[in-house]
């Protein structure tokens, strides 16, 4: 996995407000109008990933760093304009992802019409699990998402809640960004996003399938 990944924000969001506010942000974006139901989508350099053992660090510039904890599909054969029917054949296999947002850099951008590029992209913004062949998530539509801050929950919810389901996510993306195999395709989080602080300890995973932890530092 070391090729730029995408984010289908907002697919396992169930707070319908959230949701919409965001669609109506991003209707006024010339020239194109999207339909409601289109994933919002953003990229994340290679640079964003982070892996167990190393920390993720605040961002000098954000006093809000929210985790967010998500699916990842990673993409195993590329293809341009992949049809739903045979978007499966694309997937490798799967891999736990945290999408950290600074969300007060988020709330900013939203409001000015910017890209979230600074909230979304920065260094660690993308902790990873390792790799998880796909053979050991063989339903990826209803597989159960938790988050720990601290040895608190904070984030539980099942795939099957997402508003895109991952065929309709590889084939609406294709059609305008080729897929590459090692592409990483994150899904959307369920409800229950919050801050985090430095010091804090991090725990996620998928069912029986996989954990992970990181360490929450602040960029000196
Ligand atoms: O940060 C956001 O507003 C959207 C997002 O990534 C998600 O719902 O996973
Ligand atoms: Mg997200």
């Amino acid at each position: 996995m070391d090729l730029c990944f995408m984010t289908g924000s907002l697919s396992m969001d169930t707070d319908t407000s959230k949701r919409e506010a965001l669609n109506n942000r991003c209707v006024i974006q010339p020239p194109f109008k999207l339909r409601t139901e289109e994933p919002i989508l953003f990229l994340k350099p290679p640079s964003a990933y982070v892996r167990e053992g190393s920390p993720v660090l605040v961002p000098r510039y954000s006093s809000s760093l929210h985790h967010e904890v998500e699916l990842g599909v990673v993409i195993g054969k590329g293809g341009t304009a992949i049809p739903q029917a045979a978007a499966m054949e694309h997937v490798a296999g799967y891999a736990l992802c945290l999408d950290m947002t600074a969300r007060d850099v988020q709330d900013v951008c939203k409001a000015k019409g910017l890209p979230w590029t600074r909230a979304k992209a920065f260094n660690t913004s993308c902790p990873v699990s390792d790799f998880i062949p796909k053979e050991r998530i063989p339903d990826p539509g209803n597989v159960k998402l938790w988050l720990k801050v601290n040895d608190q929950l904070r984030q539980s919810g099942c795939t099957s809640q997402m508003i895109f389901s991952i065929p309709y996510l590889i084939s609406y993306i294709s059609e305008f960004i080729t897929l590459e195999e090692g592409d990483l395709i994150l899904t959307g989080t369920p409800k229950g996003v919050s801050a985090v602080q430095e010091r804090d300890e991090l725990q996620a995973g998928i069912e029986d399938v996989v954990t992970m932890s990181f360490r929450v530092d602040r960029k000196e």
